[in-house]
């Protein structure tokens, strides 16, 4: 692996994982943060942040010096700053969720010109999860109705998570079916029996929950139960400034979290 050091800008540099980023940046001696970006409107702005002592800004422009920008704000900043990294040249991480198919659409535009990884979650653990919920979904074919559930803290903004939404397509993936076709995201009143070709989520949010995702393959007589359970928010900005890291310099394209973790891509 190459010891250059690398320049990274983080956009979304006050929220939860953007402190969590700064914070482990700040261990490696292989990376660099080169600026800060925060909101338009943030208070932030002018002041020091992280470790590092960053001055934040909310002027895109400061992200010009870096190799790989990474992102975790908001779906409208995410499809912004993917236009701006485009125009620039600068390889892109983004695990900003709750992406509309128009955010979606304007970074499948900026990976024609550069190198771009959106992965819902940065953990080992979740990307483990996504193989074996494939697989159980597959082996049990129709016999398992599936079933995801999904708790975050009480300030998470988007639902069912972008995670859950990624173990979904995964277990639809199992099947042939298409998520979109097969997804029951509430279940309320007098809503009939279950359906065969059903997929089911539902969502808790309380207090500082990191993060927990399962999956449910109940089949009649057995039930399998496919959990992970993030406990600390750093690993998310660990596996994202590996991400970073294994980015920049690779050709343009969508890249995703498997392709550096199992090289299928
Ligand atoms: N893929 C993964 O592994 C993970 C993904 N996430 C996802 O990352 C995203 C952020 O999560 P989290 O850090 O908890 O959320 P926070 O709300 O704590 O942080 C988001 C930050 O982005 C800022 N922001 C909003 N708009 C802009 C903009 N135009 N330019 C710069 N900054 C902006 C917000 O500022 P302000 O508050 O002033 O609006 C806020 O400080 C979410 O979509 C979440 O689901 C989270 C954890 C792990
Ligand atoms: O908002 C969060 O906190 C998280 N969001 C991601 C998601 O929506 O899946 C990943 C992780 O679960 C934490």
């Amino acid at each position: 692996m190459s010891t250059e050091i690398i320049h990274v800008a983080i956009v979304g540099a006050a929220g939860r994982m953007g402190t969590q980023l700064l914070q482990e940046a700040a261990d490696l001696e292989s990376l660099k943060v080169s600026a800060a970006i925060v909101a338009p409107e943030s208070t932030h702005i002018g002041q020091p942040l992280g470790p590092q002592g960053l001055i934040a800004t909310s002027d895109l422009s400061a992200i010009a010096n870096a190799d790989v920008v990474i992102d975790f704000s908001s779906p409208d900043s995410c499809a912004q700053v993917a236009e701006y990294a485009a125009g620039a040249g600068i390889a892109m991480v983004s695990g900003t969720t709750g992406l509309s198919a128009a955010h979606h659409q304007a970074l499948d535009v900026a990976s024609g010109s550069i190198p771009l990884m959106l992965a819902a979650n940065f953990s080992v653990g979740v990307n483990l999860l996504e193989h074996l919920v494939e697989l159980a979904s597959r082996g049990f074919g129709t016999d398992a109705d599936i079933e995801i559930f999904e708790a975050h803290h009480r300030r998470k903004v988007d639902a069912p998570s972008g995670t859950a939404l990624m173990l979904g397509r995964a277990a639809a993936r199992g099947r042939d079916w298409e998520l979109d076709e097969v997804a029951t995201w509430a279940r309320e009143g007098h809503t009939g029996p279950r359906d065969d070709d059903e997929i089911g989520f539902q969502v808790l949010r309380g207090a500082d929950i990191v993060g927990e995702h399962t999956v449910y393959l109940c089949a009649a007589g057995e039930r399998l139960e496919l959990t992970h359970r993030a406990t600390d928010r750093a690993i998310f900005a660990r596996g994202a400034l590996r991400a970073a890291r294994w980015l920049a310099g690779k050709p343009a394209g969508r890249y995703q979290m498997r392709d550096l973790l199992f090289g299928d891509a």
